[in-house]
């Protein structure tokens, strides 16, 4: 039977009229094609990637199996449409703590309308993509067994600032994570840290981003996940990213891609920066007047 997936973080949203991904028992993620070109030109991109032999094996991991497409009853009660058949990533988890993480300082494609140009670059410019090359789409993060996860809706994150994002993005690997508590990073060595976490597989992905040429990946978001109860027992956090969204990738033509590349070098910079200073917090609440403590400091926002 299809459901609407649980532990979904940003994007759209299936229920009560609405069009979104739906999730079955048997671990695939059906994601209805977008209107306009966006879902013709993410089955393009799944497509051509498939069958293309030049990705290493070591990257192709990155990125969710594609398992063609599928006509639907759509979720928004509009009929049958075509899905896309994904592996579902979060198969598997049983309270994944999971982060979105939009890349790139610019999130439109070149050959986009002055009207699409105009949405993004606004979008880009009030958040953090402009100033940083990435933005935090959304977030759950676990907390116990009695409270669940800390899961802000949409509106939480519009207006996040350079420091609501170090903020988050240490609050995401705390034993703690909540609007209104201080990160101890409690499980950043685990979680971003070592050969296999977070940081490693990020400096992997880099690795192919300064050379490929194939594809631009505008608009596409990494998907870092991890098991706070693994790391709890001082197993492995079983963490990971994968790449999501790719409505809006082109073909590269021989050139890198400088905007997804700039925003990872980005992320990367913030995500060691929490490894050797896990002791930091952000924003120094010292510095601040009552008047102008940040989003972490109320319970606005939170739809727990
Ligand atoms: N293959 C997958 N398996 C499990 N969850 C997924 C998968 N792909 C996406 N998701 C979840 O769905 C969310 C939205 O995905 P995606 O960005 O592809 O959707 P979208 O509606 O195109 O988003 P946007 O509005 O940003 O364009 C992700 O943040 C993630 O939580
Ligand atoms: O990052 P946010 O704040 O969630 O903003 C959304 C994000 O930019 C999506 O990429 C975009 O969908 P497309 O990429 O498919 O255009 C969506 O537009 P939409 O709501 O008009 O679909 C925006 O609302």
């Amino acid at each position: 039977m299809l459901k609407i997936p649980v532990h979904q973080v940003a994007g759209h949203h299936a229920g009560d009229r609405k069009l979104g991904p739906l999730v079955d028992d048997s671990g695939r993620f059906y994601k209805p094609l977008q209107s306009d070109d966006r879902g013709s030109n993410e089955l393009s991109f799944y497509t051509s990637f498939s069958s293309n032999m030049k990705i290493p094996d070591h990257i192709r991991r990155f990125f969710p199996t594609f398992h063609g497409t599928q006509l639907l009853e759509a979720s928004d009660g509009s009929g049958l449409l075509p899905h896309l058949v994904l592996q579902d990533l979060s198969m598997g988890h049983l309270n994944p703590s999971i982060m979105d993480i939009k890349i790139g300082s610019r999130t439109w494609p070149p050959q986009a309308s002055e009207d699409y140009v105009a949405k993004c670059l606004k979008r880009d410019r009030e958040s953090t993509s402009v100033p940083l090359g990435f933005r935090i789409s959304g977030f759950q993060i676990y907390r116990t067994k009695e409270t669940g996860f800390w899961k802000p809706n949409r509106q939480f994150f519009l207006s996040f600032s350079a420091d609501d994002v170090r903020s988050a993005l240490r609050k995401f690997v705390s034993s703690n994570g909540s609007a209104d508590s201080d990160p101890d990073c409690a499980f950043a060595s685990v979680v971003y840290g070592g050969s296999t976490g977070i940081l490693a597989q990020l400096l992997e992905l880099k690795a192919w981003f300064e050379d490929q040429t194939i594809f631009h990946f505008y608009s596409c978001s990494v998907l870092m996940t991890f098991e706070k109860e693994l790391a709890l027992e001082g197993r492995s956090s079983g963490a990971e990213i994968k790449l999501v969204d790719f409505a809006h990738v082109v073909e590269g033509r021989g050139v890198i891609d400088h905007n997804f590349l700039g925003g990872l070098c980005s992320l990367i910079k913030f995500i060691s920066e929490i490894l050797t200073t896990p002791d930091e917090c952000y924003p120094p609440k010292s510095c601040l007047q009552d008047s102008e403590k940040s989003h972490f400091c109320s319970d606005d926002g939170v739809n727990e």
